[in-house]
């Protein structure tokens, strides 16, 4: 208990050396923003981020904004107590609305010297990230950049930061931000949905009733894995074959490995490195993890390179997709090429299944609103017909179904930043350099913004005509602006293109052997136990 003790106190003391060094840091940057060798004005040089007094003038109010010190909001010792010792990070979600209210939609959190300010309001989420600026820095990717240096790799899109993100974001942007960019994509999505239906017939023939499909997610993550493969490295894996390629297998194995050590490597970001002899196992495990990763991109990514040259090398022409495009314009560096077809893997094959599960699951539990969505699509599409991506702006319902899942389960929780600038919000004045939390989950749930909050109703987000905003900064599953999440309508096609042919071909039903599933916190908002689920031929 004493050795626990010291490595605490040490370990407090190792933040408050590092919060300083951050905040001499901010001080140095300012400087140079204030160049010319001039220094920069005396209070902003003696400024420390939590006691700073703004005046009105400089708040652009009639009164002065409080100080960080008036935010309240749980100490170090509630925090450390709620997080290590009740397993707090696999309940992110729910500490994010007890504490908004018991402390009010915007408070101050503190693990020692390390202070986080949580957002949990809708208007004033909106106001911070329309405040953003060219680059937004994502708050916590240390260790994420501390990998990559020791491997002298590059950075991706979701690691990367500043003029790097900003070269990286223009090149990808072009390709997968539009729908229209995507939908040329939903032939090889399609091929992938029908697999998919296949897997399910099969998997169910396994079960004694013969309609149970054991832990959906299982099958919705191989096929996210499929589906953003085929777009990204265009190519199919195998993963809704019955005999998985060994590549495929283990790439499988590397990334339940990053998501199952999600929060060893949660502690593997949060515990120092002069720590790390004595607690190796949650940094090995991160970096095995990213090791498996990136050799399945780099696999991908030569041998598309070496068919591209033997093209050339023959004299012939040159076609393809994202990839193809990538090299061969050469926008990006080979190394930034694996950084971000590692990164964008990791980050679209959990998410979309996730979502796929619950949605299934909602529908499931809700047979009535199924019957809606089920009624719509036979409306809008011949007997038989397999939707394109043109077919769903006419079927509301199943984007109202996808949106409706990401609010009730919204896949990342909460998001994170480091504010670039002051800001005053919600009466506070923020200072340069502190972390964000915007807390997603408390405001997709908050009644003022959606009445019948915990009740499941697509239909919420059906437009009744043109003028009819629906959209809500209190449900951005996808994030806002220019750093939100560039794989969403991937992510959209995918889900609305798998949903919509499930619908068609299967009435879902709970299986008994389904317990209520609530959701955890694992890094992302999990399924806190396995979705069964009968699949009934609706022929
Ligand atoms: C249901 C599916 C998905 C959800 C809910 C989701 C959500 C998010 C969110 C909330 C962010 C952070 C945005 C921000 O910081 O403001 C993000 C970032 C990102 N997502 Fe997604 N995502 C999904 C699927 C995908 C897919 C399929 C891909 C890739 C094909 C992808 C690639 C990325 C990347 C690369 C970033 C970092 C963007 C940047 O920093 O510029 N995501 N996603």
């Amino acid at each position: 208990m004493a050795l626990v003790k010291k490595m605490l106190h040490l370990y407090l003391r190792r933040l408050s050396e590092k919060a300083e060094n951050r905040r001499s840091l901010l001080r140095a940057a300012a400087f140079h923003k204030h160049s010319a060798g001039q220094p920069p004005p005396a209070a902003e040089e003696n400024a420390l981020p939590e006691n700073r007094v703004p005046s009105a003038a400089a708040t652009g109010r009639d009164t002065p904004a409080k100080t960080l010190n008036e935010m309240p909001g749980p100490n170090t010792i509630s925090n450390i107590i709620e997080f290590f010792y009740r397993d707090g990070f696999s309940r992110i979600h729910e500490i994010q609305q007890q504490h908004s209210k018991k402390y009010g939609r915007i408070f101050k959190s503190r693990f020692g010297p390390q202070l986080v300010v949580s957002i949990a309001d809708r208007d004033m989420v909106a106001e911070v990230l329309r405040a953003e600026g060219v680059a937004p820095q994502r708050a916590n990717m240390e260790s994420w950049k501390e990998y990559r240096d020791m491997r002298g790799r590059s950075t991706g899109l979701i690691s990367a930061e500043g003029e790097d993100w900003m070269k990286m974001r223009s090149v990808l942007r072009q390709l997968i931000m539009r729908p229209r960019d995507v939908a040329v994509f939903s032939d090889d999505i399609n091929a992938v949905v029908a697999d998919l239906v296949t897997r399910v017939c099969q998997l169910r023939r396994k079960q004694p009733d013969g309609l149970t499909v054991l832990n959906v997610n299982d099958l919705f993550f191989k096929y996210a894995m499929e589906g953003v493969s085929v777009i990204m490295y265009e190519q199919r894996l195998g993963c809704l074959e019955e005999r998985i390629p060994q590549q495929s297998l283990e790439y499988i194995a590397a990334l339940h490995l990053m998501f199952s050590s999600f929060k060893t490597s949660m502690y593997a970001g949060a515990i120092p490195v002069w720590l790390r002899p004595f607690i190796p196992k949650p940094w090995r495990e991160f970096c095995h993890s990213w090791d498996g990763l990136f050799k399945f991109s780099q696999i991908h990514v030569d041998r598309k390179l070496s068919e591209i040259r033997a093209r050339l090398a023959a004299g012939e022409e040159v076609k393809g997709g994202m990839l193809t495009y990538l090299l061969v314009t050469k926008e990006m560096t080979v190394e930034e090429i694996y950084a971000n077809m590692t990164e964008m893997l990791l980050a679209g094959v959990d998410t979309t299944s996730f979502t796929l599960s619950w949605s299934i699951y909602l529908l499931a539990l809700h047979p009535q609103v199924q019957q809606r969505i089920y009624e719509e699509v036979e409306r809008t599409l011949r007997p038989g017909q397999v939707p394109v991506s043109e077919d769903i702006p006419r079927m509301p319902l199943i984007r109202g179904l996808v949106k409706e899942t990401l609010r009730l389960f919204p896949v990342l929780p909460g998001n994170g930043r480091i504010t670039q600038k002051d800001l005053v919000v919600g009466g506070y004045l923020i200072p340069a350099g502190t972390q964000l939390a915007l807390c997603h989950y408390s405001t997709s749930l908050d009644e003022e913004n959606f009445p019948g909050a915990t009740e499941f109703q697509p239909e919420r987000w059906v437009r009744k005509d043109a003028t009819d905003r629906v959209d809500n900064f209190g449900s951005i599953p996808f994030g806002y602006g220019i750093r939100s999440c560039i794989g969403r309508r991937i992510a959209e096609l995918e889900m609305h293109l798998a949903l919509t042919q499930l619908i068609q071909n299967f009435r879902i039903q709970v299986s008994p052997l389904t317990q209520v599933v609530r959701p955890k916190t694992h890094g992302l908002l999990t399924p806190g136990a396995p979705i069964n689920v009968q699949f009934v031929d609706r022929l």
